[in-house]
């Protein structure tokens, strides 16, 4: 196999876990189009600090785009159909953002993914996501496809538990992670964001995450 000889080339699909799949540089080379339809979110629900239960703030600031969004506020973590912040609908997945989801699904072994819900993360200097699970969708059979922009990470990549070991995951611009199945209930997080400056998003990261809040999935 011979080497890509630009970063924004797709690499073949790699195995992280049982169920779990890492397409290297999947969303980079329609970057722009990525840069574009998440302006169009943004535009009419900003990215915002929400509130963890108990009344704490999370570090990272969110969005929702599509039909469900995953909000937390000082009671609860739920989906919600609305915007808590205006009271208007979420504004609709843009339609590239959802093929895309749907393409990589598909690469990664799970064909007829129909995301109703995308929740959409910014990370600044210093932000991070401690270890969870993505438990408050309906159909737990459906996998998750997670979009990472910008500045690179470090995933963690734990197991069923909480204590189980964790592994450590770079991510970069344009790297998809699809996971389901046997390791849909995975514990996963992300290590606090360093400061550095991308290309595209300056001192960001973005991550889109792609879910089926409510609906069924029937592969
Ligand atoms: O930022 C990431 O890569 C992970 C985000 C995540 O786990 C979530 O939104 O539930
Ligand atoms: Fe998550």
């Amino acid at each position: 196999m011979s080497l890509p000889l630009f970063a924004t080339e797709a690499l073949p699909p790699q195995p992280l876990d049982a169920g779990a799949v890492l397409l290297r540089g999947f969303a980079a080379a329609r970057e722009q189009e990525w840069l574009q339809a998440v302006g169009r979110v943004t535009a009419q629900a900003p990215f915002r600090v929400m509130t963890r239960p108990g009344g704490a703030p999370l570090s990272v600031a969110m969005t929702n785009c599509g039909d469900w969004g995953w909000v937390s506020d000082a009671q609860r973590y739920r989906y919600s159909s609305t915007d808590p912040a205006t009271g208007l609908p979420w504004p609709a997945m843009p339609a590239f953002m959802q093929a895309q989801a749907v393409a990589a699904a598909a690469a990664a072994g799970y064909p007829g993914y129909a995301p109703d819900a995308c929740l959409m993360n910014r990370y600044q200097p210093g932000a991070k996501m401690t270890l969870h699970r993505d438990e408050d969708e309906m159909d737990w059979s459906a996998p998750i496809v997670s979009v990472s922009l910008g500045l690179p990470c470090t995933f963690l990549w734990g197991g069923p538990t909480r204590q189980d070991p964790v592994r450590r995951v770079p991510l970069t611009h344009g790297d998809v992670l699809v996971w389901g199945g046997p390791t849909r209930m995975a514990y996963h997080g992300v290590n606090p964001l360093k400061a550095g400056q991308h290309h595209l998003l300056g001192a960001q990261r973005w991550n889109l995450t792609f879910r089926m809040a409510k609906r069924y999935y029937a592969a």
